[in-house]
């Protein structure tokens, strides 16, 4: 069992010198969206569900400081949504159609998926950037489909590890520091 903590700590250690530079444009992102009154959307499935609602509720809700809600949500917590759409238009299609119904130009759309393959999450990129909006993608497994959907305009955070478990790890730790990043765009740094 301590190979888990050790293979963890060097995954950390690995994704913080690949991953800071793009998390600090992740950060810049998100913050320039805010304040210019956009809003961020957010999907994935299983796990990365989980961690799209959880950043979603630290957006609407607060981080560690208090501050302003802000404008953010998680496609994959509407079950009407999910039931009717991907009754009547197939699961691939369940996000895509909100980016779509929701996304406006200046929004951003984080699409979390550890393979980078999952259909619907990538089809939701299609989705936003037909509405204008740019994407953080949070990856692994080498970035998988969201490789040719990415554009040079947003930001691929792609954890170094091929294990789920590791880069939802990981992942969980980035999409805290983005929330800790716009806290201190917004509030200043802690004392
Ligand atoms: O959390 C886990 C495994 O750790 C699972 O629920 C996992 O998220 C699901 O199998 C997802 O469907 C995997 O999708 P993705 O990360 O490849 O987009
Ligand atoms: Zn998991």
């Amino acid at each position: 069992m301590t190979a888990h903590f050790n293979d963890a700590i060097s995954t950390f250690q690995e994704s913080s010198q690949a991953l800071s530079g793009p998390l600090a444009l992740g950060v810049d992102l998100l913050f320039a969206a805010l304040a210019n009154n956009g809003k961020i959307l957010a999907c994935g499935n299983g796990g990365s569900a989980a961690d799209a609602q959880h950043f979603i509720a630290e957006l609407v809700g607060r981080f560690e400081r208090e501050r302003l809600p802000l404008a953010g949500i998680a496609l994959n917590t509407d079950t009407s949504i999910l039931t009717a759409v991907g009754n009547d238009y197939g699961y691939e299609h369940v996000f895509e159609r909100q980016v779509l119904a929701l996304g406006q130009p200046g929004d951003v759309l984080v699409a979390i998926s550890t393979s980078g393959n999952s259909v619907n999450v990538a089809l939701s990129i299609e989705a936003a950037h037909e509405r204008d909006m740019r994407v953080i993608a949070l990856t692994g497994k080498g970035g998988g489909q969201f490789n040719d959907l990415l554009t040079p305009d947003d930001v691929h955070l792609c954890v170094p590890h091929d294990r789920t478990m590791r880069i939802q790890e990981v992942h969980i730790l980035l999409l805290h520091a983005l929330c800790d990043g716009i806290d201190a765009l917004l509030l200043g740094d802690p004392a």
